[in-house]
C-alpha cells in the first residue's frame, strides 16, 4: 500500500517524561500551550534568547515549567526525553535534530516534516475522550476543521457513557472473554451505525462533508484554471 499513512498513533504519559522547548517566540508559545493544554503537569525547561511575555506569564502558572533565557547549547539536551524545536533558525534545528540522534532523542521541529520524529496533531476533546487527528502532513488546516466538526457533532452525554462504563467494567465478574462480551453488548447501540445518528449528527456530517467536497472542487477548479 503505497499511499498509506504510515505514522504510529500513541498517547504519551507526558507528565512522566521531560521536555526540552528551544524557542520562545510565536510559535513556541503555540507549542507549549498545546503540550500544557493536554498535560499541565509537563516537567519542560524552555530555552530561548528571548522570551514572548505571554509564554512567560503562562509558565508562571505552570510549576513545572522552567525559563532559561540564553542561547541553546548541545548540553540542554541532556536529562531530556523529548524536544520541541520552535525558532526562526533552520539551521540550529537541523544542529538540533543532528545533537538529538546520537542520544536517541526524539525531535519535533515545528512545521518541518522532514526534520521530525513525530507530529502533532489535532485533538478533539470530549471529557475524557481525546481524538488525535492526523492527515500525514498533508493538510494541518482540514485536521483543524475536522477537530472544530467532531467537538461539535460527538454527543457531550459520551463523558457520562466512559464514565458509567468504568463503573460497569469494574463491577463485572467472569473470565476475559466473557467480559469482552458483556461489554460489546452493553455498548452494541454505539456502534450501530447511522441508523443511531441524531438529526443533529446526521446533518452536521452532510454539512461538513459536503461543504468540504464542494470547498476542494473549487479550489482544485481554480488551480487547473490559473495554470499558466
Ligand atoms: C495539527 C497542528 C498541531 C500543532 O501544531 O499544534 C499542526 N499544524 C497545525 C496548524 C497549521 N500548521 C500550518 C498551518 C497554516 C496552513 C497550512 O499550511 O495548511 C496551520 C493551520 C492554522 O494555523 O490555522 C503550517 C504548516 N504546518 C506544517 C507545515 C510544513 C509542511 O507542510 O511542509 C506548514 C507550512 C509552513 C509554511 O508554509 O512555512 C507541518 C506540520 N504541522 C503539523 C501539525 C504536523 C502535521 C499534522 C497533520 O498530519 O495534519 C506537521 C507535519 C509537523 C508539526 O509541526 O508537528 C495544528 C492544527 C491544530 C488545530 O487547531 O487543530
Ligand atoms: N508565527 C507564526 O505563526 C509563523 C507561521 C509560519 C511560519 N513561521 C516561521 O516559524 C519561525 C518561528 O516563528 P516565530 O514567530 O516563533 O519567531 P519568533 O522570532 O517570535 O521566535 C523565535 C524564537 O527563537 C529564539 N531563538 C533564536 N535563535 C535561538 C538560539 N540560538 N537559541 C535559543 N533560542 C533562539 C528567539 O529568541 C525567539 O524567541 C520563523 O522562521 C517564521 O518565519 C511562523
Amino acid at each position: 500500500m503505497p499511499d498509506q499513512n504510515p505514522l504510529f498513533p500513541a498517547f504519551l504519559q507526558l507528565e512522566n517524561l521531560r521536555v526540552l522547548l528551544v524557542g520562545g517566540g510565536n510559535v513556541g508559545l503555540e507549542k507549549l500551550t498545546a503540550i500544557l493544554r493536554n498535560s499541565p503537569r509537563t516537567a519542560i525547561t524552555v530555552v530561548s534568547i528571548t522570551l514572548l511575555p505571554e509564554l512567560r506569564a503562562l509558565a508562571a502558572r505552570h510549576p513545572r515549567v522552567q525559563l532559561l533565557q540564553k542561547a541553546f547549547a548541545e548540553t540542554d539536551l541532556d536529562a531530556h526525553d523529548l524536544v520541541f524545536a520552535a525558532t526562526d533558525d533552520p539551521g540550529l534545528h537541523r544542529a538540533i535534530v543532528a545533537a538529538a540522534r546520537p542520544r536517541r532523542l526524539l525531535v519535533n521541529v515545528a512545521d518541518t516534516p522532514a526534520l521530525c520524529d513525530f507530529y502533532l496533531s489535532s485533538v478533539v476533546v470530549k471529557g475524557q475522550l481525546k481524538i488525535a487527528i492526523s492527515t500525514n502532513g498533508k493538510s494541518p488546516t482540514v485536521g483543524k476543521r475536522l477537530r472544530a466538526v467532531l467537538e461539535e457533532t460527538l454527543p457531550d452525554e459520551l463523558d457520562e457513557v466512559l464514565a458509567q462504563m468504568t463503573i460497569i467494567r469494574g463491577r463485572l465478574a467472569g473470565d476475559f472473554a466473557h467480559k469482552v462480551k458483556s461489554l460489546n453488548a452493553v455498548t452494541a447501540e454505539l456502534a450501530g451505525g447511522r441508523a443511531y445518528e441524531s438529526p443533529a449528527t446526521r446533518r452536521w456530517r452532510r454539512v461538513a462533508i459536503g461543504s468540504l467536497l464542494a470547498l476542494g472542487a473549487v479550489v482544485a477548479e481554480r488551480m487547473v484554471r490559473s495554470r499558466p
